[in-house]
């Protein structure tokens, strides 16, 4: 890991944050809201605001829908060609990780989660952060179907319980808060982060580096 040099020549380990894509910086439910109601605009359907699964699918499986092909059709909007290209932003998400990567003795990747059907949502990932954060950051664009495997000290990202081959991974796990979370405790040492607009990630990623 990469070592700076402080006053006094104190050896300073630059801090490590992988921040997460979907639900932490680009505004995967909204998107999927919107689509989902252009696409059955008569049937019933879950405002953001009152999701409480990760998975989606989930909690709509709970719906009573008037056509029952609803239920196993609607992963296809998600799945289909220009779904996580065109996601928004969520407010102040990519400003704030513009301005951690400047900050001194820190060092920000983005780690994120391809879809198991691929096709669309791991090249389109690479768009997103391009449009979003600028051809510099396809270099700190890692994408992993586990994140347990990728080292860092901190991982930004709204899953609560995130699993792999890893029981004991390097980053210390800070919950974003998202729509599927926001009604979940977070438990054990893990911290939560509820937005990127009030300034609270940089009293954060500083105490990290205090602590290192
Ligand atoms: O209902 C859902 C919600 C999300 N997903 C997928 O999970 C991963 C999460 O990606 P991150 O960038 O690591 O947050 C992503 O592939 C989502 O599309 C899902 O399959 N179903
Ligand atoms: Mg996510």
């Amino acid at each position: 890991m990469a070592a700076r040099r402080g006053i006094g020549s104190m050896a300073q380990r630059t801090l490590m944050v992988l921040i997460d894509l979907d639900e932490t910086l680009a505004a995967f439910e909204k998107h999927f809201m919107i689509k989902f109601r252009e696409k059955y605009p008569n049937e019933p359907y879950i405002p953001v605001e009152k999701r409480n699964t990760f998975y989606i699918a989930e909690q709509y499986d709970k719906l009573n829908f008037t056509d029952d092909s609803v239920r196993l059709e609607l992963k296809k909007i998600y799945r289909s060609e220009h779904f996580f290209r065109d996601l928004p932003e969520i407010e102040g998400g990519c400003d704030a990780v513009k301005e951690m990567a400047e900050m001194e003795g820190v060092e920000v990747f983005i780690c994120s989660s391809p879809l198991f059907q691929y096709k669309y949502s791991a090249p389109e990932k690479y768009e997103w952060v391009e449009k979003h954060l600028g051809p510099d950051w396809i270099n700190r664009l890692i994408l992993t179907r586990d994140k347990t495997m990728i080292n860092g000290d901190i991982l930004i990202d709204d899953k609560i319980h995130i699993t792999g081959a890893l029981h004991n991974p390097s980053w210390k796990h800070v919950v974003f808060t998202a729509p599927n979370n926001q009604n979940m405790k977070v438990k054990g040492d893990k911290l939560r982060l509820n937005n990127w607009t009030d300034g609270t990630w940089r009293t954060m990623i500083e105490d990290f580096k205090k602590r290192l």
